[in-house]
C-alpha cells in the first residue's frame, strides 16, 4: 500500500533471464525522506532491483511507480533510462566506481550539471556565448559544485584529477556528483565496498546528511552492516530473489530467516538459538555484524585487486 509518505512503491516486481529468475514477486516501499537498506547475500538480486529502478533493465512482470513530492506519478517500468534520471530524478552509483578520473574533482561535479547548463543555453552555441540565462546557469553549478566540495570535504583538492584521490573521497565524489542532478532517490550501489573503518564513519555521515538536511531518500544496497544497521531507518533482506525480511534494522537482525540466510544454516536451527556461523553451539543467536563484516571486507579486498 502506497500512502503520501511513499516515494518508490515496488508491486509483484519479476525479472527472468532465460530459466533464471533473479528476482521473484519482489513488494516493497521506499519511503520519503528515509534510508532504505536493500541486503541479502551474493546472487540475491540485489543490483538486479537497481537496475530495473534505473531503467537498465526492463522488468518482466511488475510495476514501479514513483511518486514525486510535487505529486506525479511515474511508471518506471515504462520509461527509458534517461527518462528516468531526468524526469523521475532517480540517481544512482554502481559498484566499481565510474568518476571520469582525468577530470578534475570539480568538473566531475559539474559535468553531472551538463543537462541543465545545455538547457540554459538555448540548446545554441550562441546561448553558450551570449544567453543570461546560461550565465546565471554557470554560476549557479558552481556554487552547487563548491557546497558539495564543502560537504564532502574535498575544497582543497578540487583543482586535482579525481583518478588520483584516496579510494574512500572517490566514493563520496560519485555520491556527491548524484547529488548535483538533486535527485528525489539516490540508489548507492555498495557505497561501503573496500572503505576502512574511518572511510565508512565519513560515509555514514555523508549519507545521513544527504537524507536529513538534503531531504533526498535513499535506497542503499550494502553488505557493510556497521553501514546498514547504523544509518538506515528501514531494511528489506532478499534471497534468492524472494523478499524474507522487511522492517527496522533491529527487527531484522533478529529475524531467524535473516540469520539463516545469512550464516547458511537452516532457519530452525537459527531459530533455535544454537548456531553461530563459525557452528559453535551458543545459547543465543544474532547475526554476528564483526564476522559479517570481516567477511566483506576479505570479499572486497578480492573486487578491488
Ligand atoms: N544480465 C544478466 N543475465 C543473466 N543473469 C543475470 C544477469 N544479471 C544478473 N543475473 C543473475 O541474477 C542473479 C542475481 O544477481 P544480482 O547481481 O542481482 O545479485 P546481487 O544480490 O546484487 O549479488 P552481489 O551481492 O554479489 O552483487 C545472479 O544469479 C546473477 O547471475
Amino acid at each position: 500500500m502506497a500512502d503520501d509518505n511513499t516515494l518508490l512503491q515496488i508491486e509483484h516486481l519479476r525479472m527472468q533471464f532465460g530459466g533464471l529468475v533473479a528476482v521473484d514477486d519482489l513488494s516493497f516501499n521506499v519511503e520519503r525522506g528515509k534510508i532504505t537498506a536493500l541486503i541479502g547475500p551474493n546472487g540475491a538480486g540485489k543490483t538486479t532491483v537497481f537496475n530495473c529502478i534505473t531503467g537498465f533493465y526492463r522488468p518482466t512482470g511488475g510495476m514501479l511507480s514513483l511518486h514525486t513530492n510535487e505529486g506525479k506519478t511515474f511508471l518506471l517500468e515504462r520509461l527509458a533510462d534517461y527518462e528516468i534520471t531526468k524526469k523521475a530524478k532517480v540517481a544512482r552509483t554502481f559498484q566499481n566506481i565510474r568518476l571520469f578520473t582525468g577530470l578534475t574533482v570539480l568538473e566531475n561535479l559539474l559535468v553531472a550539471q551538463h543537462n541543465e547548463l545545455m538547457r540554459a543555453s538555448g540548446m545554441t552555441v550562441l546561448g553558450l556565448f551570449g544567453f543570461p540565462s546560461y550565465k546565471r546557469a554557470a554560476k549557479e553549478a558552481i556554487k552547487k559544485a563548491e557546497i558539495w566540495l564543502e560537504k564532502i570535504n574535498l575544497v582543497n583538492r578540487a583543482d586535482d584529477p579525481a583518478g588520483d584521490l584516496p579510494y574512500g573521497d572517490q566514493r563520496r565524489l560519485e555520491i556527491a556528483r548524484a547529488m548535483c542532478t538533486e535527485p528525489q532517490l539516490l540508489c548507492l550501489d555498495e557505497p561501503a565496498a573496500g572503505l576502512n573503518p574511518k572511510e565508512s564513519l565519513e560515509l555514514n555521515d555523508l549519507l545521513l546528511n544527504i537524507r536529513d538536511v538534503e531531504h533526498t531518500s535513499v535506497l542503499l544496497i550494502e553488505h557493510d552492516m556497521s553501514v546498514v544497521m547504523e544509518i538506515s531507518d528501514h531494511v528489506v533482506v532478499l534471497e534468492y530473489g524472494s523478499k524474507i525480511a522487511d522492517g527496522t534494522p533491529e527487527m531484522v537482525k533478529n529475524d531467524p530467516k535473516v540469520i539463516a540466510a545469512y550464516l547458511g544454516v537452516d532457519e530452525d536451527e537459527a531459530a533455535s538459538g544454537e548456531v553461530t556461523s563459525g557452528g559453535e553451539i551458543t545459547g543465543s543467536v544474532e547475526i554476528s555484524e564483526t564476522e559479517i563484516i570481516s567477511a566483506d571486507l576479505q570479499e572486497q579486498e578480492e573486487k578491488r585487486s
